[in-house]
């Protein structure tokens, strides 16, 4: 063989190596694009640079919540950079795109009229799996979820509102007006923190409304008798800081709520949610925590259960009962029609009973804590609604007392309502509401597949921003029937960031011109809407009201320096202010 034949024999060995690996190298890339990059949904908006990383938005996400924590806000930049109110983005590694929906309308209309299409998507059960696996929050809507609802349904009735929640949470928003009382005198005027107050405040209340009287409730009053304690003046405060106030350790379950609630809120963060419970769980710090939890649960219903057949036999519905006993109460009709024994300790139970104490713990705190920043920074606004509880419960006002729980349960003050809707739809403490596609549908006029997560945004364009402009041809057909006559589908006028509650009332013919609270004047999504809106929303609006009601009844609540008034949110599970002070003037009853 010659030397020429032979190099050319190399070569071409060479290039057949080369050409092989060429096309092994192409096949490892349509690989990786097929099956590890995200795959968007044909047509939807989204980023391009994030389409060619294997994490997608993640990174993006990532840097700004370590620089910002604001989830919420980069979500509806996000839709603004894309100038589109539906984009798809990847923040779920391997997973289908995630659509991000920013109109308040096209959001309705899902929530309330398109069960066949869409349902509760799986994060939240992903979050609460590890803490409440059978809480009814994560179920798919059906037979078992609202079986389970139905153990709580005593929630929305009149008669638990007014004899149970009504003075359970005037007692214990009284119980944080003399502490803040306490306070203002030492504080003179200058700032104070105020979240862990709104959170003793809402717990203790709750605890009251789920556990009954008997059960010890001190977190706010624990506070109060340190304080009395505490006879030392302030020092001098430097203008823009804030005085902090010793902090007692109040009962065991209630400090044990507050950590299983910072566990639930770092696993809300978490892109494995159910695995970082796991992880947490395993820790003594919340696995005491959640010992406590489970110990006091089960005490409660036992001793609801012996409650319960004490009172059966007499027929006495009458006096407060706790949600614990209406539980028992309900399990107790429910084993007599289905032929068995009465189960009180059971998972779902236990579940429902903590579960309900927990939502409705953290996103009444959040929601109280931007409510007080509002409210202090509108002083108008804030005389206005002094000027209308005094008007509309002058028996107080001439008995020099705050208006008593019965008082404020019964009678309609519209500003008031107007106020707290207000709150809810300038600072919705909601970060998101989230739905999965059933079955493939249609959104906005793009193909959505089965499976497909859609994530509502509560605030932003529609409702503190002008809409995006959507043509009416792409609406769903709902959409498009129900805008004739529903709710007014979305916000508009230069006033539409400002917090303006008289945007919520309205003259009314029947009352002669009379100014009235009309919850339909816009959309709000702080609830979310539809089947599986919140059900603890009467409760909620009973809390929020009593509360900002007894607060601005018996301060002036002041703008607090502007280095403690930042609207900077924080989110976890939920959209919450990341400063929250009170400045107080006492004003006598
Ligand atoms: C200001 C206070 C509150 C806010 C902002 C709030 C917000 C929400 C939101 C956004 C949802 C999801 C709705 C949806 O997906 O459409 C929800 C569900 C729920 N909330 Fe609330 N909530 C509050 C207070 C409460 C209270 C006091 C309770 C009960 C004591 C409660 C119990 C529930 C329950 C049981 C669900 C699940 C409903 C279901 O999946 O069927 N919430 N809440």
């Amino acid at each position: 063989m010659s030397l020429n034949t032979s190099i050319d024999s190399q070569y071409a060995k060479v290039a057949v190596g080369s050409a092989t690996l060429g096309i092994f190298l192409l096949l490892l890339h349509q690989l990786y694009r097929r099956l590890l990059l995200p795959k968007p949904i044909p047509n939807i908006p989204y980023n391009v640079a994030a389409s060619q990383k294997l994490l997608g938005d993640l990174p993006e996400l990532k840097d700004e919540m370590d620089r910002t924590s604001d989830m919420r806000s980069w979500l509806l930049r996000q839709t603004i950079k894309l100038q589109s109110p539906l984009i798809q983005l990847f923040l779920d590694p391997f997973s289908k795109p995630i659509l991000i929906l920013s109109d308040p309308r096209e959001a309705l209309d899902i929530l309330l009229y398109r069960s066949r299409d869409f349902d509760r998507a799986p994060m939240l059960y992903d979050i609460f799996s590890g803490l409440a696996p059978t809480h009814h929050i994560g179920m798919k809507t059906g037979p078992e979820w609202r079986r389970h609802r139905d153990l709580i349904q005593h929630l929305v009735t009149q008669p638990f509102l007014q004899d149970t929640a009504g003075p359970a949470i005037h007692a214990s928003a009284s119980r944080l007006v003399r502490l803040w009382r306490a306070k203002a005198r030492v504080a003179q005027g200058a700032a104070f923190a105020a979240k862990r107050d709104f959170q003793y405040m809402i717990i203790d209340a709750l605890i009251e409304i789920c556990f009954g009287k008997d059960f010890p409730n001190n977190g706010v009053s624990s506070q109060i008798e340190l304080l009395e304690a505490y006879h030392t003046l302030a020092p001098d405060v430097k203008p823009q800081t804030s005085i902090t106030f010793p902090e007692a350790n109040p009962h065991e379950f209630i400090c044990a709520h507050k950590k299983i609630t910072e566990a639930i809120e770092h696993c809300g963060q978490s892109v494995y949610p159910r695995q970082m419970w796991w992880a947490m769980s395993k820790l003594p710090r919340l696995a005491n925590a959640l010992r406590i939890k489970r110990r006091v649960t089960r005490e409660r219903l036992i001793t609801a259960a012996a409650t319960i057949a004490q009172k059966m036999p007499l027929a006495d519905s009458s006096g407060a009962w706790s949600s614990a006993e209406f539980m028992a109460h309900h399990e107790n009709n429910l084993s007599q029609q289905e032929c068995r024994q009465p189960e009180y300790i059971s998972p779902p139970m236990e579940d429902e009973l903590y579960g309900f104490l927990f939502a409705g713990s953290h996103t009444n705190f959040i929601t109280l804590a931007w409510a007080i920043k509002t409210v202090a920074d509108n002083p108008v606004s804030q005389s206005r609604l002094r000027d209308a509880l005094r008007a509309g419960f002058p028996e107080a006002v001439l008995e020099s007392r705050a208006p008593s729980p019965s008082e404020m349960s019964s009678r309609q003050i519209p500003y008031l309502n107007a106020t707290v809707e207000e709150i809810l739809r300038i600072c919705p403490a909601t970060l998101l509401v989230d739905r999965v596609a059933i079955r493939d549908t249609e959104l906005l006029g793009y193909h959505v597949p089965k499976g497909t997560c859609i994530w509502t945004i509560p605030a932003g364009a529609g409702f503190t921003s002008p809409a995006h402009h959507i043509s009416e041809e792409k609406r769903n057909a709902s959409s498009r029937s129900n805008a004739k006559h529903s709710r007014r589908s979305e916000w508009s006028g230069d006033d539409i960031a400002q917090f303006i509650p008289e945007r919520w009332l309205r003259p009314s013919a029947e009352k002669h011109g009379e100014l009235v609270f009309d919850p339909s004047a816009g959309p709000i999504l702080a609830f979310g809407a539809g089947p599986r809106g919140c059900f603890g929303r009467p409760l909620a609006y009973l809390q929020l009201r009593m509360a900002v009601a007894l607060f601005v009844w018996n301060f002036e609540l002041l703008k607090c320096p502007d280095s403690l008034s930042s609207y900077d949110a924080a989110d976890g599970l939920f959209h919450k202010p990341k400063s929250c002070y009170v400045s107080l003037r006492e004003l006598s009853s």
